[in-house]
């Protein structure tokens, strides 16, 4: 199967209307807070890594890509970060609701912090509790490969886990490799594509899949591919000011 990433089309539409002209392949990245989610849907999304990001209050984004010749709407929910407590996990609503919402959930720990690691084993135990028999497909990234020198989280450890789990597991970095987190998502979404027949235009992929829905499925807030934009310029106005002033 065969993944084309348009990489001039990106996806806008307007916050009033979120109807999408063809099927859509919604996919919500979860995990402790500081591990890479926006990192990584960014990277998949536009190729490109940028190092700073303001925290994370859950964005929607949005784009156009072709499976097998099709038109497709991937829309990806970055998310707020979960964290551990005494009491157990503690998942901000915006989550649980991102989890109803999702054909799939990538699951993301650090490699350089072993809490989100220890994370995980309950986020996916939600996820499969919220989705029940037509729980979403997982899969498990452990980002920050980079950052040998500061590993927490054993590279054995990963596999083992995702294997209890019974999802596929990708390392990366999304700092330095792009293909290895296209690839991760690339797979899930050709393994969405193929779970999810055709559709007629303005009907969400979705909205036809028999499955686990709850009256609480979040509206998705506006994409903010401006927001993205205006990152960029922001980023690549800082660089010009460390290079003027060297
Ligand atoms: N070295 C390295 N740094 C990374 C990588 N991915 C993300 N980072 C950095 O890790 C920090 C946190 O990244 P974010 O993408 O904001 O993490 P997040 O999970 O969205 O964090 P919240 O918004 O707090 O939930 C940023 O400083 C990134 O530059 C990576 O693969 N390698």
């Amino acid at each position: 199967m065969r993944l084309i990433q348009n990489m001039t089309t990106i996806a806008e539409y307007p916050a009033a209307d979120f109807t999408v002209p063809s099927r859509a392949i919604k996919i919500a990245v979860i995990g402790a807070s500081g591990v890479g989610k926006t990192a990584l849907v960014v990277r998949f999304l536009t190729r490109r890594f940028i190092g700073d990001y303001e925290r994370n209050a859950g964005n929607l984004y949005s784009r156009e890509v072709q499976v097998d010749g099709e038109q497709v709407t991937i829309q990806v929910q970055d998310t707020p970060g979960a964290e551990m407590t005494d009491n157990g996990i503690s998942l901000p609503d915006h989550v649980s609701c991102s989890i109803q919402w999702a054909d799939a959930v990538v699951l993301v720990y650090s490699v350089t912090d072993r809490r989100s690691f220890d994370l995980i084993h309950h986020t996916h135990q939600l996820v499969a509790r919220a989705g029940g028999a037509g729980a979403p497909p997982v899969i498990l990234l452990a980002n920050k490969a980079d950052l040998l020198h500061l590993r927490q989280v054993d590279p054995q450890q990963g596999p083992l886990l995702a294997q209890t789990l019974g999802c596929s597991f990708y390392e990366v970095s999304a700092s330095e490799d792009y293909s290895q987190v296209h690839g991760a998502f690339h797979r899930l979404c050709c393994q969405l594509a193929k779970q999810t027949p055709a559709v007629p235009n303005n009907t969400s992929a979705s909205a036809t899949t028999e499955k686990r829905r709850s009256p609480l499925i979040p509206r998705p807030k506006s994409p903010n591919m401006q927001d993205l934009k205006r990152r960029f310029k922001q980023a690549l106005s800082a660089k010009v000011r460390t290079v003027t002033s060297v």
